[in-house]
């Protein structure tokens, strides 16, 4: 049963019609869950590339065979195939072919992983900086590695100064250019990088296969950078000049693409890292986790990608004997006796002047068989206590168990050694910015490594990590030197390349409902080579009373025979937590099609099989729109379909995402360039608004589309024809001089039955207010 077909035409199939539709070419499309390449770039060339691509640079009898789905084929021997991707493999739901992930590892390889034995890459397998440079450009990735010491706050003449001497000379422009080695195949994570044996078959039950980009580049670096940065070398000088030493873990920036697989790149690196360090600890005590404290915080802007980073994590986790837990309301991260042990980091953290630090500290030994109370003032229950090693949480959910009242002491986390910021640039954004960064000088642990994960980083963002870092490292007083590298895959700040993105101008309010209706009852059959967006898809709003009007408004365009009303839904904030999470399962079960929302769901969600999304108002910034058009085309998935409705009152948001259609398409080469969705005339004419109205727009849309009262007459006007409504302004119009007449007519009935009641009718005409004047009660009187 084609679904698709049903909710757009309708369910009876008429002889013709079958005929008809069997010259339709079925596009492929996200939902068709085909096997596909999770890469994004470099893949056409490393089919075609033989002299100088990846295959060139997989030397000897180390060259993996690219197959025709672009997946590659492991060429190991049967007993070292322990990921088990050749033969044998299974077809799970979603179309994709999972290996049973037997594990047949070599006898001496288990030994030596099980006792901790260091695995590196032979000097035959590394590759020499000129390969690592080949793999890296093909795949567009590069990595930099920031000064942190360096204070931002130059002179602006200096720091052009240096920008100019750099671009000068070519060899101080690539000083800080890092090529380490690219990670050609999960199987190395075990081999080389030594990851849990179990953490790996899980990664192979994901159905995961070849490593993305950000995979490819930030796995080696996270997991074992000294390893990652040392190139094959021919001769000592060759060691000296091409390696970089980098002391300990470092921090990693990393900016790419939406849907490009992030999540794992930062989980197994995590697992891994704490499955060792439990390895080293010698009590069953010590490995669990609880009295002490999570070893890794992940943070996230939203419920909805908080919840799904905690499943990714979870299905990672099995038997390695991590535990993976989302911080909910209510629960406790650090017990009584650590709120008041007098230990709060090193006071950086604390409000508390020394008196008062004393005086807790004396009430606490007063009290101490009393029961123990939280921060909140609520007695402590030890079932509250979350025992984990990884967190997940939103940055408010996580302050509030940390902090008593919003402006009192943050408690220290102590034990955290890994923090991610996932969706970097909003938690460092203004609106989140103080809750993160009062969770990032929590962490008040020397060791601690941090990285930041995005698809869109503003430079600020880099500001505010290298300001953050050196401050935590003059804290903790120790003489250690920050590494923080940057990663970007891609060009920074582009829309998906395999996506079509389509900007459609539709005059009004009423032209943009016309065009969803359009969208999704299509009145004529698409040729073959137009990109239609089929559902499942997502429709963006700008705030939340217009995704409820507009849920409203479609709520009975979806035929009966379809499902009607029950394959639509509303997602915003203002639901409880049980009706989002309720809400986003349906959809993932494809229960739903349609879900209207707001940006809320633009970041970090991952729905695999969604088709398209419509932007029914205009993104506000470049950045907004590459994250809501994320949403599809996920992990190198084809067919995905942006649409962008926009009117009059958008044209000085429209060239910011005009800009980022145009980048996008050139990206993909000569078959973007000959899509074009936005010509070059209307790139030229659209204006390029300030940066204060660029500001503007960021923190609040489209003024016309927010509700409000205030204004003068041109706002409210606005206002009216910005409003959802399949109605005319003529309709709307007679709609409220009706709705008027008949308020008129009963308030003066109500008035004419009062006025008779009290006898006071004489009175009330003489002292009667403009409004009364202006009804029949002023002939009724004389
Ligand atoms: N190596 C891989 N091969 C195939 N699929 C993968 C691979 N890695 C991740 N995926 C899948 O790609 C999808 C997107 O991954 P993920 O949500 O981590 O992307 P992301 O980069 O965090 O995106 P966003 O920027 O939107 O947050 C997921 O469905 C994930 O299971």
């Amino acid at each position: 049963m084609d679904i698709f077909r049903i909710l757009s035409r309708s369910t009876k199939f008429s002889k013709g019609a079958k005929g008809a539709s069997n010259n339709i070419q079925t596009p492929k499309l996200p939902s068709s869950g085909e096997p596909n390449n999770p890469q994004l770039f470099g893949r056409d060339e490393a089919h075609t590339k033989s002299q100088d691509g990846v295959q060139q640079v997989n030397r000897g009898k180390k060259r993996k065979r690219i197959h025709n789905d672009g997946v590659e084929k492991t060429t190991l021997p049967p007993e070292l195939d322990f990921f088990g991707t050749h033969g044998g493999g299974e077809k799970v739901a979603g179309g994709e072919t999972v290996s049973k992930g037997k594990s047949t590892e070599k006898p001496s390889q288990v030994k030596q992983l099980r006792n901790g034995g260091e695995a590196h890459l032979t000097e035959e397998e590394r590759l020499s900086e000129q390969e690592c440079r080949k793999v890296l450009q093909l795949h567009k990735i590069k990595v930099t590695m920031l000064e942190v010491n360096r204070e931002s706050e130059e002179k602006p003449s200096k720091k052009r100064k240096r920008r100019k001497e750099s671009e000068e000379d070519p060899k101080k422009k690539n000083a800080r250019q890092l090529y380490p080695q690219p990670l050609t195949s999960f199987e190395q994570l075990v081999s080389v990088y030594n990851i849990p044996r179990r953490l790996a078959e899980n990664v192979t039950t994901q159905g995961y296969k070849v490593p993305t980009e950000v995979q490819l580049a930030s796995l080696p670096l996270l997991l074992d950078v000294q390893n990652a940065l040392k190139p094959r070398v021919k001769n000592a000088s060759d060691f000296r000049r091409n390696s970089i030493f980098v002391p300990g873990d470092v921090d990693l920036l990393t900016i790419a693409p939406t849907g490009s697989g992030k999540t794992i790149a930062f989980l197994i690196p995590i697992i891994t890292k704490i499955w060792q360090k439990n390895r080293l600890r010698k009590s069953e005590a010590e490995k669990e986790t609880g009295s002490a404290g999570p070893r890794a915080i992940i943070l996230a802007p939203t419920k909805e990608l908080a919840s799904q980073i905690t499943n990714e994590g979870r299905k990672l986790a099995p038997r390695t004997g991590i535990k993976v837990t989302l911080m909910r309301k209510g629960m406790e991260l650090v017990p009584r006796s650590i709120v008041n042990n007098g230990d709060n980091g090193d006071g950086a953290i604390s409000n508390m002047s020394g008196s008062e630090q004393e005086d807790e500290n004396e009430s606490e030994k007063s009290h101490a068989s009393v029961p123990i109370i939280n921060v909140h003032g609520e007695e402590f229950n030890d079932q509250n206590l979350v025992k984990s090693h990884v967190l997940v949480a939103t940055p408010l959910t996580l302050l509030h168990a940390l902090q008593d009242g919003e402006d009192g002491p943050v408690l220290p986390l102590p034990t955290v050694d890994y923090l991610v910021l996932d969706e970097a640039d909003v938690l460092l954004d203004p609106l989140f910015r103080d809750q993160s960064l009062a969770i990032w000088n929590a962490c008040t642990n020397v060791d601690l490594r941090t990285s930041l994960w995005s698809a869109t980083m503003g430079s600020s963002i880099e500001d505010i990590v290298k300001k953050t870092i050196r401050k935590n490292l003059s804290r903790s007083q120790l003489e250690s030197q920050p590494s923080l590298l940057r990663l970007i895959v891609g060009l920074k700040d582009t829309a998906l390349p395999n996506i079509t993105h389509k900007l459609t101008y539709c005059g009004t309010e009423a032209g943009k409902l016309l065009a969803l209706r359009q969208i999704l009852r299509p009145t004529s059959t698409p040729s073959s080579s137009e990109s239609t967006l089929v559902p499942p898809f997502l429709i963006f709003t700008q705030t939340i009373p217009r995704a409820q009007a507009l849920y409203s408004e479609l709520l009975y365009d979806i035929p009966a025979t379809a499902g009607g009303s029950s394959r639509i839904a509303v997602l915003h904030s203002n639901l409880s937590d049980s009706q989002r999470a309720d809400i986003m399962a349906r959809f993932r079960r494809a229960e739903l099609w349609i879900l209207v929302t707001t940006d809320l769901l633009a970041r970090g969600v991952d729905f695999r099989g969604v088709n398209g999304v419509v932007n029914f108002d205009v993104p506000t910034s470049a950045a907004a729109y590459v994250h809501r058009v994320g949403r599809t085309g996920r992990a190198g998935r084809e067919g995905g379909v942006a649409v962008t409705l926009y009117t009059e009152i958008d044209i000085p948001v429209v060239k910011a995402v005009a800009n980022v259609i145009a980048a996008s398409e050139k990206a993909r080469g000569k078959e973007g360039a000959e899509r074009q969705s936005v010509p070059k005339w209307l790139l030229d004419a659209l204006p390029t608004p300030t940066k204060r109205e660029k500001q503007r727009l960021k923190k609040r849309g489209v003024e016309a589309r927010r509700e409000g009262k205030g204004g003068d007459e041109k706002d409210v006007r606005q206002r009216k024809r910005a409003r959802i409504s399949t109605k005319s302004g003529y309709e709307r119009q007679l709609e409220e001089r009706r709705r008027a007449a008949k308020e008129g007519s009963r308030r003066r009935r109500r008035m004419g039955v009062d006025l008779e009641r009290h006898g006071e009718l004489e009175d009330r005409r003489v002292g009667g207010d403009e409004e009364d004047e202006e009804d029949e009660f002023m002939g009724f009187a004389d």
